[in-house]
Formats: C-alpha cells, structure tokens, sequence
C-alpha cells in the first residue's frame, strides 16, 4: 500500500479502499465498467476540470440480460394465471376463490413493485487516492458528525465511547470535521464519560495517525488486531516502535476502560459527599457544579422527560494547521510517545441534551438530530453531516473521504443530497439465523436503487447536505434564471416560520451550502436546544429530520428525493462502518414491526410515494410504493399459511379453493419456481451466498406471519387516530460479561406478537398429520397419496421457512437443532395417531363434525384468548 510520506500530510491521508477494479469480493466477474469515466476523463482534461473521483459499473450483460429475460416470462406466466383463472370461476367455495384472486393479484403486483427497481443495478466505487491528488487538506469540505445515545446502560457506554474514539480517529483533517454527540438521557455518566474519552483520545488519535491503525475503535482494534496482523503489512511510519507503542495504548485503554466503568458508581458517591447538607439530593459533576440533566435520584426538573437542556464543548477547535506533537520518552507522564511527527490535534466535540418538557412530543431520534443540525449549524455550520447510531463506529477511517468523491464529483456531486453506507454488524451468529446482516437489502436492492434516483436513507452511516437537510431544492431543479442568487443559500420570506427565531440560526442557514470556513457563532446554543423553539415551524416537515413516524429514516429520504434530490450508494472494503444487532428473536421481531409498521404509516401519509410531484423518478415511486405498502400483503400471506386448515376438514372428501386444482398447481408451483430462479441470479451480481438469500425468504416469511399482520393493525388504529407505533429502543448486546457467545439468541422473551407465528406454525404441523392420519386409515393408494403430496409440499415449505422461528422458541435447546426435527416428528406422529383414534371411534360419515372440534382446537380465535 503506498503511502504518502508521513511528515507531509502528518499520518492523515492515505489510501484504504476498496480494490481498485471495483470488485469486491465473490462478485467478481460478474460486474464491468460502463466506459462513463474514460468519456469524461477526456472532456475534464480539455478544460481542467478535476477527473472523475468514482468510477461505474454495471451487471454484465451476460447475467443480466438472462435476469430480465427471465422477469419478463414471469411477468407472461402470471399474466397467464389471471386469465386462467377469471376464466375458470369454479370452486368448492367462492368466497375463498375470492380470496385467493385478491390474494394472487397482490402477490403478482408486490413482486412487481420489488422486482422493477432491481433491473438495472449500478456500482459506483470512489477512488479516494484520487482525492487525495487532485485536492490538499484545506480543500475538503467540512464535515459534521451526530451521533446518538440515549442510555448508558441499554446502550452501554463503553460502546457508545468506542464509536466516539473511532470519530475522533478518523483519517479527515482535525480541523474539517466536528462531532456532536446528543445524549437524549442527558445523564451525567455520558458527559463525564465524554471528558474521559477526550483526555484517552489525545493518545488514541495520534497513536492511529502514527501508525495507521485500522480500525480506529479500540475495542474492535484490539480484538480484532491477530486476524489484521496476519493480513496486511504495517502501513505507518515508524514500525520500529509500533510493538512498545500498541503496549503502552493497550494498557492505558484498559485504565479508560476501568475509569468510565467506575463512573456509575463514582457519580452517586461523589453526589452524596456534596448533598451531606441535607435537602435536595442532587447529582454533582466533578467541579461541584450541579449536574443541569437527569439526576440518579430523578427530581424536578432532573429527571427523565424533564429537564433543561445542556450543552457543553468537550473539546474546542482545534485551528486549521496541523500541530506536531513532541517527542516524548523523556517525561513518562505528559507525552509518553514519540508525536514528534504526527498531528496530534482532535476534533471539535460537543456533548448536547436538548431540553425535555411534560406535554411535548420529543420525537425521538429525529428530534435528537434537528437539535443537532440547530446547535452544529451555530458552531460550525459544515456543508455536510453524516450521522450514527450510537452503537455504529467507523470501521474504515477512509469513509468520510468515500463519501466526499461523491459530492465533489463532477457529474452528479452537486445534485446528491446523501451518500449513503450499507449497514454491517458485529456479534451477529455465524449463521445469522434471524437475518440481522440484511445482505439481500444491503447488496441487491440498494444496488438496484442506485441505477435510479439513489438509495434510501437506512437511518445511519449516511453523509448528507446540509442544505437540503434545510429544504433547498436541488440545482438541476432550480430555475435557469437566478444563476447568481443559488437558491440553496436565500432564505424564504419569513424565514422564522421556516427556521425558527434565532437570528443567529437564520443568519447561518445560507452559508451552509458554501464550503469555505466561518466563524463560529457560540451564540444561543441552549436556546435552539429548548422544546418550544420548534413550536409552529417547520422542523420535522420541511426541514430536518421528519417527524410523527416510527421510521425516521425512509421517510426523510424519501422527502429529499422527492424534492429531486438524488442519492448515492457506498459499499467499501473493508465495511466503512460497522454497529451492533438484534439477535434475540423477540428484540428482532419488534425492530421489524417498528420498521413495517412505521413504512405502512408513511404510505398512509401525507408522505405517500404514490402523491410525490414529477421530481421522483418513476421507477424509483414504484420502489418507495414497494418500500412502504409491503406489509399489506401479510393479510393473504397469513390466509394462504391457515388454508391447510381445509386438509383438516372432511374425512374421505377433498376440499379445493380452484378447480382444476392440478393446473392451479402447476402455475404456482411454476411461479414459484421462477421467483427463485431469479433469486439465485439475483445473489450473483450482489455477491452473496444461498444462505443469504434463505435467510432472507424464511424473515419474510416470519414477519409476514406474525409482525406484518400486526403492523398493518397499527396503522389502522392510528389511521382511525389511536396511538401509533413506539420507538422501541432496540436492545444492544451487553458487552462487559459474556456469559457464553451468542448468549441473547438463547433467551426467550414470551411475547403476544409470537402468537400468530406459533399458530400458522401449528395448522401446518397439523395438516400434515392428518394427511398421514387419513393415508394410513383409508389405506391410501400411492396414487392419492401422489395427489396430496403437493398440498403437504406446501405444508413443508411454510414449516421449513418458519424454521429460524421454531429455534428462537426453543431457546438453548436450539443449540441442538436436530432436537426440533426430532420434536416434530414427535408431534405429526402423535397428531396423527390422535386423528386416526377419532376416525375409529366415530360412525362413518362423523368424520366431519368431528374434525370440525379438532379445527376449533388450533383456530386462532382460541388462541387469542389467554
Ligand atoms: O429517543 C430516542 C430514541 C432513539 N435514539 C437513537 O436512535 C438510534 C437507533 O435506535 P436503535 O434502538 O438502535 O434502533 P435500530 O432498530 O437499531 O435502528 C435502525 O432503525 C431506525 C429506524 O427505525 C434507524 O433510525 C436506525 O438508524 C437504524 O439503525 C440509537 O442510536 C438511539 O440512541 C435517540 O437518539 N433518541
Ligand atoms: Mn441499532
């Protein structure tokens, strides 16, 4: 890896990218260059214009065209099916052959809607050593980085810390980027958690400058450093104190480590030693100040919902030049390092609580983060944003400088509003049962959307503009005429309605599009932080993050592509950030009924795709259509899981929804099929495994059966003004005491929303009993069993789908999953014996009402009653 030499840039800029011929990993082959870059080369060389900074590719041909081909003849077959199937209006009842039409119908529109915006998938890799050529330090943009917590123990401090570190660490000029860090808990353990990471930092940053770390969040650093060093060479300057250095970091990182811990305990005894006095029991910060936040005995005014806002500069800027550090070794306290060649500045970093009061609705992280883009816009006011989950750290220090080819790119820079990074995890299961790594979504669909309009907003690890965070329309949408007032930067008529009333504020607002420096304007920041200063603006509708919906994150980018905005896709190698996930199912199950449910709601909305103006693209309307109504198709879903009950019924008579049922059979099974077929070309061009793309159908599958259904619920209810969905806060893994690896997926959380799951679980487990139950009583021939045998086909595919579901209830005897084959081939056994026993003791012809109790048995209405 070539360097640059460290004295000049002092150990900031450097390559660490993704390969150079775009290919990352499996993929490879499957992608070639669209020729897009060599055109336009040509013209930048004539008038000088910076080269292109990305360079694009697409699907070959030879997968894709077979991709299309293979879309198109199933668009034809299902075409064919409606038509067969409005010819031939039979069944043994036409309520359920309604049903299953309404149902089909929906199915052959949904897979339209999720296929139309895969058709033509488009990569775009940075070159960031391109960057670094054509562009010195002072020529990046500024960056602002948000990040967001909320509590220091669901979301564990050190975890947040690590994130923070890796920020501060970050290879983007100390003087270019600034971190805000929104702790919606306003508790004091985060503040003095915060000091401790800034005084660790002042050792952290300079020690990854120096010898080029990754990643720069220590804790994966550390535990991830055996498996690094077998896999690339030293890349800093000075390898022969690398050894002695990572040493001395490592120790003083456990002390951190210890010190933050500590913290928990440390603040309450330190509050007690002030409150000897008697009166109220306040929580004290270490300077004998008293704490403004949440107290640990929570009090008016301090407590949670309750209090004023805070906002403290944890480190200042830091100026533009780079400061070299000293040589160290001598004094073993100060500086116990050799900094003597390496900028040892931070970036600013700035711990904000905005202000909680009874009777407002805080909005959640969306409102976390226009109080955010408030308080940055007075401080630094950086044209562009990225901002993270608390618990998503930068795991590849070249991201910032990813994310800025995009905008400073030539072609589309100026008319992208957000940049935006597949979301990777740790601590996932190696077989990722319940799909946390969403690699379907992540490395096809995303792909797809880039070919459009550009990728949704996923709610982290995505770099935005400023400016159209403000509601600015983009370039190519202006009017030709106003060339030299750019709209981006004037302000509307009244623009307190807009912005609110801080003139400061306002007076910020068109300078945010330019990317020179400003001042800094320390002016009002507790105002801008306070609850009311929304009051009657246009926060969370037409500025900032949008508000009143459980999911943030879509429909905010949906409104910036809506104004025209258009959005890039960055997937890097190695990941350029990476967070935490889920993996309880009851924790998964709730985040996807946030994420379904708060979808549902925006389609339900004044934010409905299907009412966007002209500027969406067409395609790309299809896809936010897709995006938001899919959970509607859980209702059918559901109905077609219960059919088998209609096995359950009659003894000798079979029950069919269409007749002829055999040619019924074939066009799904065909349909089926096909949908598959393209699913395995699918995962080529996206680079993934069977796995992947197993894990993704069985997910469906149990959220279609159990969270979809009661998504679609809530959004009735709200629809009809009840309450909606909360923001749950997804639990994160307790990091400190690892009981055993993978501990949380072996917990079983009981939870209403399992119900339906279990119940769709259990018709099908029956049916196929009763079909054993039947064969052996009547003695069926081969030939009637061949008959049937579709109809348990389908059986066995919903319980084999439903699988990673059945594990996540048996809790750690899931640890021996031949145990639920076992367990099942227990209970069909059992399930038929039972079924043959009844058919025994009833006169022939009984048959019927006696199944009809054993269909009340497992019929959800009993199931809904304990
Ligand atoms: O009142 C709140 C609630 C949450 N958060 C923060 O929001 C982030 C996301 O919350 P989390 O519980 O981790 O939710 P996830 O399900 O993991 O989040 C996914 O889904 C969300 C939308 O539903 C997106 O906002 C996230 O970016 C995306 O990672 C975390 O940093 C929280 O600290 C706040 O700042 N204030
Ligand atoms: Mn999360």
């Amino acid at each position: 890896m070539a360097s640059p030499a460290a004295a000049g840039d002092a150990g900031l800029a450097y390559p660490l990218l993704v390969k150079r011929d775009g290919t990352g990993r499996e993929e490879k082959g499957y992608w070639e260059p669209t020729g897009e870059e060599e055109a336009l080369a040509a013209e930048c060389a004539d008038n000088a214009r910076p080269p292109p900074l990305y360079r694009t590719f697409k699907v070959k041909d030879s997968l894709l065209l077979p991709y299309r081909l293979l879309n198109l003849a199933r668009l034809l077959l299902i075409i064919n099916f409606f038509a067969w199937r409005l010819k031939h209006r039979e069944s043994d009842s036409m309520v359920l052959w309604w049903i299953t039409l309404v149902g089909d119908f929906w199915f052959g529109l949904s897979w339209l809607l999720n296929q139309a915006s895969k058709l033509n998938p488009i990569k775009r890799v940075p070159d960031v050593s391109l960057l670094n050529q054509h562009l010195d330090q002072s020529q990046l943009p500024g960056v602002d980085v948000f990040i967001n917590t909320v509590d220091p123990i669901d979301e564990p401090v050190l975890c947040t810390m690590n994130s923070v570190l890796s920020i501060l660490a970050t290879d983007y000029p100390a003087g270019k980027h600034a971190t805000y860090f929104s702790d919606d808990g306003a508790s004091l353990v985060h503040y003095e958690a915060l000091l401790e990471t800034a005084r660790f930092a002042a050792l952290w940053t300079p020690f990854c400058r120096k010898h080029r770390v990754e990643p720069r969040a220590p804790e994966s650093y550390f535990s991830a450093e055996k498996a690094k060093a077998a896999e690339g060479p030293y890349a800093g300057s000075a390898p022969g104190q690398f050894i002695e250095d990572r040493r001395r970091v490592r120790r003083e990182y456990e002390e951190f480590k210890a010190r933050v811990e500590k913290l928990f305990a440390d603040i309450p005894r330190r509050s007690e030693v002030f409150n000897k006095g008697g009166g109220e029991r306040a929580t004290y910060m270490a300077d004998g100040r008293i704490w403004p936040g949440t107290w640990v005995e929570p009090a008016e005014n301090h407590r949670k919902g309750q209090h004023a806002a805070v906002v403290e500069v944890v480190l200042n800027h830091p100026g533009d030049e780079p400061q070299l550090g000293t040589p160290g070794r001598s004094s073993e306290e100060s500086s116990p390092l050799d900094f003597s060649a390496v900028d040892v500045r931070l970036p600013m970093l700035v711990y904000i609580a905005r202000e909680k009061r009874p009777g407002y609705d805080h909005q959640k992280k969306a409102g976390a983060m226009n109080a955010q883009l408030r308080v940055s816009g007075l401080l630094t006011n950086a044209p562009f944003i990225i901002n993270f989950d608390g618990d998503h750290y930068v795991n590849n220090s070249s991201a910032f400088r990813a994310a800025a080819c995009f905008f400073l790119d030539a072609r589309h820079g100026e008319d992208t509003a957000f940049v935006q990074f597949p979301q990777r995890f740790d601590g996932v299961d190696p077989t990722d049962r319940y799909c946390n790594h969403n690699r379907v979504f992540f490395d096809a669909t995303l792909l797809g959307l880039n070919g459009l309009q550009g990728p949704s907003y996923v709610g982290t690890g995505c770099m935005f503009r400023r400016a159209a965070l403000y509601g600015a329309d983009p370039p190519r949408w202006q009017p030709a005429q106003d060339d030299d007032t750019n709209k981006a930067t004037t302000l509307a008529v009244d623009p307190c309605r807009q912005f609110g009333t801080s003139m400061a504020f306002i007076n910020s607002v068109p300078l945010a599009a330019n990317h020179q420096d400003r001042p800094i304007m320390a002016a009002e920041l507790d105002y801008v932080s306070t609850c009311a200063y929304e009051d009657g603006t246009e926060w969370g509708r037409g500025v900032g993050w949008v508000y009143n919906i459980a999911t943030e994150d879509v429909v905010t980018g949906f409104r910036l592509h809506r104004k025209g905005w258009r959005s890039m896709y960055c997937s890097t190698q190695p990941d350029a950030f990476r967070g935490t996930a889920p993996i309880n199912l009851t924790e998964r199950l709730y985040q996807i009924l946030r994420w379904s449910g708060g979808s549902l709601d925006m389609f339900l909305s004044r934010n409905c795709p299907l009412l966007a103006g002209r500027r969406l693209h067409p395609m790309q309307r299809l896809a936010y259509t897709n995006m938001t109504v899919y959970p509607v198709c859980a209702a059918f879903i559901f109905a077609f899981d219960l059919l088998p009950l209609m096995w359950l019924l009659g003894g000798h008579h079979q029950f069919y929804v269409q007749k002829p049922f055999r040619t019924y059979a074939e066009y799904l099974f065909a349909s089926i099929v096909m949908m598959e077929l393209s699913g395995m070309l699918e995962i080529k061009w996206a680079g993934l495994g069977v796995l992947d793309w197993v894990r993704n159908e069985q997910f469906f599958m149990v959220g279609a059966t159990g969270v979809y259904p009661a998504a679609v619920l809530h959004s009735l209810l709200r629809l009809v003004g009840l309450k909606g969905l909360p923001f749950k806060l997804t639990s994160k893994p307790t990091a400190a005491i690892a009981r055993e690896p993978f501990a949380e997926m072996y917990d079983v959380q009981w939870a209403p929303l399992l119900a339906p799951t279990l119940v769709v679980m259990a018709v099908n487990a029956a049916a196929i009993a009763v079909v054993i139950g039947k064969a052996v009583a009547f003695g069926w021939p081969v030939a009637r069993l061949a008959g049937a045998a579709g109809g348990l086909l389908f059986n066995a595919w919903v319980l084999l789908l439903l699988y990673p579901f059945a594990l996540g209830l048996m809790g750690r005897w899931s640890r021996r999953p031949y145990l639920f084959f076992l367990l099942l081939v227990a209970v069909l056994v059992a399930a038929a014996a039972v079924y043959v026993a009844m058919l025994a003791v009833l006169p022939p012809g009984g048959a019927v009402p006696q199944s009809f109790r054993v269909l009340h048995a497992v019929s959800p209405a009993r199931w809904r009653t304990y």
